[in-house]
């Protein structure tokens, strides 16, 4: 079996893993029979373990403040000394001390389940433990049970909201384990993010790593050796940022290596035309608005791609002159044509971007929410300005660019928790080499899924929302109402006001109330509204008279391309065995249904009727496929990227 602790390699300076070289088809699939069982028999935990934990803490809870104290230097002691792969004995008990300390600090302390999920994420798994069973606190084991043995542990959370809330809330449990926590905050300096991965525990989100990571390769100037490394921070006062990849602990694991896999990292400076370049992207548009779909131009929305026909070359060569002049060879104006197109048919106002202060901002179709920091690259953030007649920003020059699958395949150790892995089990196996381990529930769910009901237009689809929320409310139970964008939330609200339901909305465009909207969500009778953004990590507690009434109910209005996000939102329902239920009001009209539905979905939004719920598994199955050839096409050109690279002698 592999190291639980996994030593030094890339050098004691930058400790991470090597480049793995890429697998043939054929290694993976051969793979895929013989090693990946015997490695997920060997990451699955063994019942007996917790057991042996839960029966270590009793006789620690007799332990005085100063003996428990005496207790864990002495443990972090052995589990040092024990390098690679400490004994389970010692395992045990310093999982035993670690939830002693929780249950002091915190008032919690660890279920026997939250204990084989930490201990699935130490043998390196992705551990599959449901929606509301603890992933935050079930974390706190393995991650204070590396740092004690000296690892660097970075906790990688979905967002930087996260990252900063479950490291204020776990910090008093590190720091009685005499551990250092800290939480990156984005924007920070240099100085300040040096210091804070300096920690023993950072909590980060997964792009501010790798942003980190990426510039530390830049720093470092292709040497990556302990003497190149040395000596230049030696001489050349080069500071690098993070002490290395070692210990990763992914949290909502599918969420960041899996849908945020789809966007490669790219670090960049400004370049030095920029006013030409915002000329060019203008008259772009300018060019693209006339031209006309069918002639000039032909649309896959299946696959996000634009195709320009024979007239629609003619079109730009009479155009060539509207260009500055770098713009007109053949090839760099239909691409940039293209793009235009792109920004113009294939991305819409409060769906995949929203405006702020005169700004573009991207919405994150899987969380939800805003990415101020982000930008779509090759130019079509540049057009999409123009598309909106707002300042057009610069686009900058590549330094260096990873993507998530490349990054995350460095770290020395990794392991996951998420509600939702079954469904990506394969993409963590070949990507990354991660088996996948079903954790049992603390208690029996007890949540109800209603089956879905798919209405032809979305006006009967939101009428029939409304009054689903007003009949439930009105018996007091809160009623979260889950949107996919930004224009379906103000669609929802517009329609239970008509209504006369009192409601509260949560979007991405508002997120500073965030944690007030989600606290108030719980209360009897509350109806909340809310884009994804209130899926993963959003804990609703219910009041006493929410919970006699039967719990939160989850309306979904509109279904993700991925069933993933799917579970998630429903998981905010019946967590702890609390009551709960769950339902879809759909339309045909919805994008999912209408882009992927096929035939079916076509006469249902001409003729009327219901569908059933396998017309909705087909259109999220062929959604599902176009996305996971999406982000192996990223890889490969990554990949290709890197060899690329390494051929010209940076081969980081
Ligand atoms: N051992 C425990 N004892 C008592 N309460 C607990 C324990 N572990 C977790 N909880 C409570 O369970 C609730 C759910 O926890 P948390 O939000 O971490 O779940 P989660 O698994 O991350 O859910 P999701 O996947 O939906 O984000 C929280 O209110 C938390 O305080």
């Amino acid at each position: 079996m592999s190291d639980t602790f996994p030593t030094h390699s890339g050098g004691a300076f930058y400790p991470r893993a090597a480049v793995q070289p890429k697998k043939s088809k054929l290694d993976l699939w051969v793979e895929s029979f013989t090693t990946l069982p015997r490695r997920r028999l060997q990451a699955r935990p063994s019942r007996i373990f917790a057991w042996r934990v839960l029966s270590r803490g009793r006789k620690f809870a007799d332990l005085t403040d100063d003996q428990l104290d005496a207790e864990i230097k002495k443990v972090a002691h052995r589990l040092r000394a024990a390098r690679a792969k400490p004994r389970e004995a010692l395992l045990v008990q310093c999982f035993a001390l670690v939830r002693e300390c929780a249950g002091r600090e915190l008032g919690l302390r660890h279920y026997a389940t939250q204990i084989l999920g930490a201990r699935a994420v130490l043998n390196g798994a992705v551990a599959e433990m449901q929606t509301g069973e603890g992933k935050t606190l079930a974390i706190t084991l393995a991650a204070g049970t590396a740092a004690l043995a000296g690892r660097r542990v970075h906790v990688i959370t979905a967002n930087d909201y996260l990252a900063g809330r479950d490291a204020e809330t776990m910090r008093v449990l590190y720091t009685r384990l005499g551990l250092t926590c800290e939480a990156v905050v984005p924007d920070c300096s240099n100085d300040e993010r040096r210091d804070v991965f300096d920690a023993d525990i950072v909590y980060a989100s997964g792009k501010e790593v790798a942003f980190s990571f990426l510039r530390d390769r830049v720093a470092m100037g292709g040497r990556t050796g302990d003497i190149g490394l040395g000596a230049r921070a030696y001489f050349e006062n080069t500071q690098l940022l993070l002490p290395g990849l070692q210990f990763a602990i992914v949290d909502e694991v599918d969420s960041v290596m899996i849908d945020e896999a789809r966007t490669p990292l790219i670090l960049s400076v400004p370049p030095s035309d920029a006013e030409v370049e915002a000329e060019a992207s203008r008259s772009a548009y300018a060019i693209a608005s006339q031209m006309r779909e069918g002639k000039d131009f032909r649309l896959d929305r299946l696959r996000r791609q634009i195709e320009l026909t024979p007239a629609g070359h003619d079109h730009l060569d009479e155009s060539t002159d509207m260009m500055p002049e770098r713009w007109r060879p053949t090839p760099i104006l239909d691409d940039t044509i293209r793009t235009a197109l792109s920004a113009i048919h294939l991305h819409n106002l409060d769906e995949h971007y929203i405006l702020r202060d005169g700004k573009v901002e991207i919405v994150d179709e899987y969380t939800g929410r805003v990415m101020p920091d982000r930008s779509w690259s090759a130019g079509l953030h540049q057009a999409v300005e123009a598309k909106e007649q707002v300042d057009i920003t610069t686009r900058r020059v590549t330094l260096a660019q990873i993507t998530f699958q490349r990054f995350f395949q460095r770290y020395l150790h990794i392991g996951g928790m998420t509600g939702t892995a079954t469904e990506a089990a394969g993409e963590f196996w070949t990507v990354y080499g991660l088996p996948v381990v079903s954790i049992p529930t603390h208690k029996r769910s007890r949540r109800r899924t209603y089956p879905p009901q798919v209405f032809a237009r979305a006006a009967t689809k939101w009428a029939r929302v409304a009054k689903r929320a007003k009949e439930l409310s009105t018996k007091g139970r809160p009623v979260l109402i889950g949107t996919r964008t930004v224009a379906a939330s103000e669609a929802a609200s517009a329609v239970l006001t008509a209504h006369g339901v009192t409601h509260r909305v949560l979007s991405a465009a508002q997120d500073a109330d965030e944690a007030a909207i989600i606290a108030d969500a719980g209360r009897s009778g509350a109806v909340t509204v809310a884009t994804n953004m209130a899926g993963r990590g959003t804990d609703i507690l219910l009041d006493d008279q929410a919970r006699a009434a039967g719990g939160l109910h989850v309306i979904m209005t509109e279904c993700h391309s991925a069933r993933r996000i799917d579970r998630q939102l429903a998981g905010r329902a019946g967590r702890q065995g609390d009551p709960g239920s769950s339902e879809a009001i759909l339309s045909a009209e919805d994008s999912l249904l209408s882009e992927f539905g096929g035939s079916f979905t076509n006469s249902l939004s001409r003729f009327g009727g219901r569908a059933t719920l396998s017309v909705l598994t087909k259109a999220q199955s062929r959604a599902e496929r176009e996305h996971v050839r999406a982000r192996k096409k990223l890889l490969e050109l990554d990949e290709q990227l890197a060899e690329n690279l390494a051929f010209t002698g940076t081969p980081e």
